[in-house]
């Protein structure tokens, strides 16, 4: 079967790249791109992955794999992401945070202007941020680089960071390691269940935490038939429409799904749209160990002070 055909039939809905026949046609003396279904990305996430495609064959060219592994054979070793974000909730009794460093949204534009990346990222380990996420996607809307999760890992911070990346070939797990990554994000809507498997063997292999993203039950369901799966994050926002629905991570842990996770001792992540303590309980409430926050401390003046007010209180001590 084509990648295409076997996503589809797991119900994704991204394809991997266009799968359609020559864009370009003639007409007359002109030569014009005719846009039609087939060569036309259907929203963001296609687009990102399809603009993925090509990058990554193009890094590839330049730093092939073989020259990766010699790098990350005289790295120093990744820090325990997972075991940050069990020691937080212990300690606190709240959600273990991890805490986004993130510049710019699809659906919310500029989120901070006057970025720098360092600051922020020292601002949330001193505000009691258990993990860190970095976005290095570069070339959407997002505005992530792999110099900003470089440039955290050089200044000391002490928290492990998670790689948020558009993965869809392993070369990226490689490279993410060598840049400082202790974790990194696999989208289930993006890739197929034998993807996800290879993929957390090589996490393991390089000690690289997987946090596996699901939206729906659909995902949800293949994920929980994975071996080896140590965290599942559940985004409330659709990557396809950007609606987010905090009630989306209750709904996934309701029933024998949540009983399913307690019985493999699964942490999961509550991803998006939560602002306010509140926000944070209802989460909590529906089995979450941890939840994965952007915007609503970004945005802050001081970052660290974000994060009281997202809990409620001052959880840095
Ligand atoms: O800024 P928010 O609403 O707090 O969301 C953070 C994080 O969950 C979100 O950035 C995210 C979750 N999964 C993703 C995948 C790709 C890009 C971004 C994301």
């Amino acid at each position: 079967m084509l990648q295409n055909e076997v996503a589809a039939s797991q119900g994704i809905r991204i394809r991997r790249r266009p799968p359609s026949g020559p864009p370009l046609h003639y007409v007359g003396p002109f030569e014009f791109r005719l846009q039609n279904e087939g060569n036309t990305p259907r929203n963001i996430l296609e687009e990102i992955v399809w603009h993925k495609d090509v990058e990554v064959s193009q890094m590839k060219e330049k730093k092939p794999l073989l020259s990766l592994k010699k790098v990350i054979e005289n790295s120093p070793p990744t820090r325990d992401f997972v075991g940050a974000l069990k020691a937080a909730h212990l300690q606190t009794g709240l959600p273990g945070l991890i805490a986004e460093v993130k510049k710019a949204s699809p659906s919310r534009g500029i989120l901070r202007e006057n970025f720098d990346p360092v600051e922020i990222a020292r601002a949330y380990e001193k505000g009691g941020a258990a993990c860190l996420s970095v976005l290095t996607d570069e070339n959407s809307s997002i505005k992530g680089s792999f110099e900003n999760l470089e440039a955290i890992r050089n200044a000391g911070v002490k928290c492990p960071l998670l790689c948020k990346e558009f993965v869809i070939d392993a070369w990226q797990i490689y490279y993410a390691r060598i840049k400082g990554a202790d974790a990194i994000l696999l989208i289930a809507a993006v890739l197929p269940d034998l993807d996800i498997r290879y993929m957390i063997k090589i996490c393991k292999m390089l000690g690289l935490a997987a946090l596996v993203e699901v939206h729906d039950e659909r995902e949800m369901d293949r994920v929980l038939g994975i071996e080896g799966i140590e965290l599942i994050g559940i985004n409330n926002r659709n990557l396809e429409t950007f609606e987010v629905d905090i009630s989306n991570t209750k709904k996934l842990l309701e029933g024998e799904r949540g009983q399913m996770i307690r019985k493999k001792d699964i942490i999961v992540v509550g991803e998006s749209g939560l602002f306010t303590p509140d926000d944070v309980a209802y989460v909590q409430e529906a089995g979450v160990k941890a939840v994965l926050v952007g915007e609503s401390i970004v945005k802050q003046s001081d970052p660290g002070k974000g994060i009281s007010g997202l809990f409620g209180k001052d959880i840095s001590l």
